[in-house]
């Protein structure tokens, strides 16, 4: 197993299986000490159970977790020196916020001025001194929500875990506990590691998405770089919303490919690609821009227009029914039923392969 210095987390040809359904196929990642990880991917495929197993409330089938140069896939949670924040928040109800801060603590047999003085440094950080006499009950979801990530901070851990922290809040709870934990990330250092679905506390929050498909890593990077570099028609396809316009191409041997009738060059990377290949053509909304008819831009016909104020979707259809969005972001007014152009920047065309790999453009 690697033992880098600064590496927080390391997880070597990790899996599991539930009975015999297996969920994680042998992930290997490290996790850099102080850095903020997000697992994202669609719904069951095991980013919980990951992080479930690094908390150690899982056991692995497979595999070894490394925290803090320790091995530690046989610990119990409480020796892993982590602390994990659930999105029910988990908290005693009968207890006062005190108590609930200060209870993992006593069972830990902290010296009852040093809880005392971490129950009033983490109420501080959160801002809920107010709070600390009222029970769970009493209090807001949001208010819920800090309590809970107060009694992961007041137990000093070198690992914070979050499973979906904000996904009970609503909207605008959610924009000012996201940037909560962004502060608390820079006000504590440590390393954090963050389950979500949320596409924005992902590339916000992230130094580092790790993106999962069925028990795999996909691709981990910066969110700069999943986003504006995918590996995969996958991670194209998942990372941001509206997604990527996925087109189905075809190579047409010259060093040009079509698409629904347009001819444009293509992928530099092409000399394995053999005439009449299938490949995939990707443009994200905001990089396709309404045009005058020329020689490369795309000819749709607008099913659909969207207003969301600071921006505009136009929802459209080609010639060879395939369907597109573009971003519209002049004050042009286009409708329903209304035949528009589109163009696109040879920098912001990203193209796979028919396995779906992306090709170098
Ligand atoms: N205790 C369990 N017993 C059997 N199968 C389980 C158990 N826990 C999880 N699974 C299965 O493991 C797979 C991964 O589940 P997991 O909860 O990790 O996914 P997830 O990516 O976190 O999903 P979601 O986004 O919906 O929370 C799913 O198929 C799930 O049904």
């Amino acid at each position: 197993m690697s033992k880098l210095a600064d590496t927080g987390v390391v997880l070597a040809g990790v899996r599991k299986s539930f009975a015999s359904l297996d969920v994680i196929h042998g992930i290997d990642l490290e996790i850099a000490e102080g850095s903020f990880v997000v697992f994202v991917g669609p719904s069951g495929c095991g980013k919980s159970t990951l992080l479930r197993m690094i908390a150690g409330l899982e056991e692995v089938t497979d595999g070894e977790i490394e925290i803090k140069g320790r091995n530690v896939t046989d610990l119990d949670p409480s020796e892993r020196g982590i602390a994990m924040v659930f999105q029910s928040y988990a908290l005693y109800p009968h207890m006062s916020v005190r108590e609930n801060l200060a209870f993992g603590l006593k069972m830990a047999r902290t010296a009852a001025a040093e809880i005392e003085a971490r129950v009033k440094a983490a109420s501080a950080i959160l801002k809920i001194d107010h709070l600390l006499d009222r029970r769970p009950g009493q209090l807001s979801g949001g208010q819920r929500q800090r309590v809970a990530i107060g009694r992961a901070i007041v137990r000093k851990p070198d690992v914070f875990l979050f499973d979906e922290p904000l996904s009970n809040l609503d909207a605008e709870l959610r924009v000012s506990m996201r940037i909560e934990i962004a502060r608390l990330h820079r006000e504590l250092g440590n390393t954090m590691i963050y389950v979500t679905h949320d596409q924005t506390e992902a590339m916000t929050l992230a130094d580092k998405i790790v993106v999962l498909r069925d028990g795999r890593i996909e691709q981990a990077g910066t969110p700069r770089d999943v986003y504006e570099n995918p590996a995969n028609v996958f991670v194209a396809g998942f990372i941001g919303s509206p997604r990527m316009n996925l087109l189905q191409a075809t190579w047409s041997g010259g060093g040009t490919l079509s698409i629904a009738g347009t001819v444009i060059p293509g992928p530099i990377a092409s000399g394995k690609l053999s005439a009449g290949e299938r490949l995939t053509f990707g443009v994200r909304p905001e990089h396709f821009i309404v045009a005058e008819a020329a020689a490369q831009t795309l000819r749709a016909r607008v099913d659909f227009f969207e207003y969301l104020g600071g921006t505009q979707y136009l929802y459209c259809q080609l010639d060879d029914g395939q369907t597109v969005i573009a971003e519209h972001r002049s004050s042009l007014t286009i409708g329903a039923g209304d035949i528009v152009h589109l163009a696109s920047e040879m920098s912001k065309r990203r193209f796979f392969d028919a396995d779906g790999r992306r090709l170098a453009d």
